[in-house]
């Protein structure tokens, strides 16, 4: 059976006292909930993170890493520095780390490949952008992300590897995909991961939305049943915001 997951991207905000704050009112606040709650704060932060939700149920994610072990590579963070703080799980794929950093496909097969052989669980985001949707081309758009990207793994990697559809006009922009729009693509998914691979890890990977999710409209996006959670970008920096969508789950 597959997870439910609802999780934070808290991108570049927050300083350590606010993280701090934050992660203290969302533990103090924390529903019972068989879903999987994560959060993704700054790697300054991150090492922080991690020791104060030691004994929590909150899994601490990055938000990005490099695919080789080490070496010369300023500003990067490699995954053994990840996994020697307790990080176990990376996002990967960003539309941000796509659209301002130049990450194409190719260069993500690599991080995943790196991730997967360190042990590490990847949170891979794609999704079309609006000139894309208008044109019709989402569906191919999305196919060609997953195909490039992922299709050349095991299929025993499945297993630890979570989706999030993020189409980027949905992302901190107020308008939401509809639950059909967002169960449409999310059946899409899963049939290309099908006809790829097989029945049995389609329909066991977690698929998660991520797109101006907020209290007010998570539940109804939840509710489609190929949606396996959310990933939340401004939403998950209020605590009883956050707290709400997973609620709603
Ligand atoms: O990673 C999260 C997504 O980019 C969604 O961000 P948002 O909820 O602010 O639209």
């Amino acid at each position: 059976m597959r997870s439910k997951i609802v999780a934070g991207n808290w991108k570049m905000n927050n300083n350590l006292e606010e993280t701090e704050k934050l992660l203290a009112e969302l533990s103090a606040k924390l529903p019972d909930t068989e879903a999987e709650v994560m959060v993704a704060p700054t790697f300054v932060n991150l090492s922080r993170s991690a020791h104060v939700l030691e004994s929590s149920t909150i899994q601490v994610m990055a938000q990005n890493m490099h695919f080789e072990e080490n070496g010369a590579y300023t500003g990067e963070i490699s995954a053994d520095m990840l996994l020697n703080i307790g990080v176990d799980t990376v996002i990967l794929g960003h539309s941000e780390r796509r659209a301002y950093f130049g990450e194409t496909d190719e260069l993500l097969a690599k991080k995943v490949i790196k991730a997967l052989e360190k042990g590490m669980r990847v949170m891979f985001c794609f999704g079309e952008e609006l000139d894309e949707r208008k044109a019709g081309n989402h569906f191919k758009v999305v196919e060609g992300q997953l195909k490039n990207a992922l299709f050349s793994l095991e299929n025993g990697a499945w297993d630890s590897i979570v989706l999030a559809y993020e189409p980027v006009w949905a992302i901190g922009t107020g308008e939401t995909a509809s639950p059909e729009q967002a169960q449409e693509m999310h059946a899409f998914i899963r049939k290309t991961i099908a006809q790829a691979y097989d029945t049995a890890i389609a329909n066991k990977v977690s698929i998660l939305y991520g797109g101006s999710v907020k209290p007010g409209n998570a539940q109804e996006i939840f509710s489609k049943p190929d949606v396996d959670g959310g990933l939340i970008g401004g939403a998950s920096l209020v605590a009883d915001d956050f707290v709400a969508i997973i609620k709603a789950i």
